[in-house]
């Protein structure tokens, strides 16, 4: 059984990942916990609080996009590479020294290349889960609120669920910027959708897209044809793909009101809880199902 405890904060760019630390951090501060910050983020910038560990000291994405040529992506990548080979200098030392009563948060990165495509990240995890560091460890995985992005987040969110076969706690982030706005009825779809969401799509026929957008009336001109059924069906399965994992409930976070702040941090105590509790366990028994408060 692990003694200290760790949350990895994911999700894509700009859902709030930083901002959820910093009041995480300040709510644990305010009830006298105590918290080892570390930023994996080699691009990150700004901090309300500075990290414990800041994978910067190590290296900068602007060093390697300018010294390997590399772009962002493959940049990133080669500094989670190099982490990876300086783990133990790196973090493993500075970790063994934190004691059990510190909840390490761990802020990530928004490329979600990470969490989808390559095994970096599931090989992080696994060096804190075993050896001497012996973390339990949790995923918080956020998604904002907005609704073009929330399909495919909410794929993306599976996809590091699957990869990382831990406890798994997804979160809403932003409901600051929704309060008053959205109809209850709304907000429900995005914290507990269903495929009904996907019943829009064209249900027969097929669909032509033509050049600039202009429809001639002739198919024969049309740059793309989309099979309207095969393409609805699509949609649905794997909308019931999403139901079915039951995968897709979501704790709300206003970072801006301590309560709910304090909500997600219980769940994610009694996530690391529930998994210990379940070990030794078979791959995937223990994927959290996440409600709303
Ligand atoms: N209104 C509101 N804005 C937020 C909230 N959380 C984050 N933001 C804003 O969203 C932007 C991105 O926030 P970050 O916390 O940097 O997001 P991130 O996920 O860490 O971003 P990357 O590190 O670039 O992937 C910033 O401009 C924040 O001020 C929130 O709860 N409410």
């Amino acid at each position: 059984m692990g003694s200290k405890y760790g949350m990895i904060v994911m999700g894509p760019a700009g859902a709030g990942k930083t901002t959820f630390c910093s009041a995480l951090i300040q709510h644990l501060r305010n009830n006298k916990r105590s918290c080892f910050y570390i930023n994996l983020d080699p691009a990150a910038e700004e901090f309300v609080y500075e990290p414990d560990i800041d994978i910067k000291e190590l290296i900068t994405l602007e060093d390697v996009m300018e010294e390997l040529h590399l772009g962002p992506n493959g940049g990133l990548i080669y500094c989670f590479e190099f982490l990876l080979e300086n783990l133990d200098d790196f973090l493993t030392e500075k970790l063994e020294t934190v004691t059990e009563e510190y909840l390490i948060i761990i802020d990530m990165p928004g490329q979600i290349e990470l969490y989808t495509h390559v095994p970096i990240v599931p090989a992080l995890v696994s060096h804190l889960r075993g050896g001497s560091l012996n973390i339990s460890m949790c995923a918080a995985y956020l998604l904002e609120i907005d609704r073009a992005k929330f399909f495919a987040g909410t794929l993306s969110a599976m996809s590091a669920m699957l990869m990382l076969e831990l406890p798994h706690v997804n979160i809403l982030s932003k409901m600051d910027l929704v309060k008053g706005q959205v109809a209850r009825k709304e907000l429900k779809r995005f914290i507990d959708p269903d495929i009904s969401l996907l019943q829009d799509a064209p249900e027969s026929g097929l669909v032509y897209e033509y050049k600039d957008g202009v429809d001639n009336g002739d198919p024969g001109d049309a740059q793309s044809v989309m099979a309207g059924e095969s393409f609805a069906r699509l949609n649905r399965a794997v909308g019931q793909l999403i139901d079915d994992f039951s995968l897709v409930s979501f704790l709300k976070l206003d970072v801006q009101d301590e309560d709910s702040v304090g909500a997600v941090l219980s769940y994610i105590d009694d996530a690391i809880q529930y998994h210990e509790a379940q070990e030794p366990r078979e791959p995937n028994d223990d994927l959290m199902d996440a409600e709303m408060g």
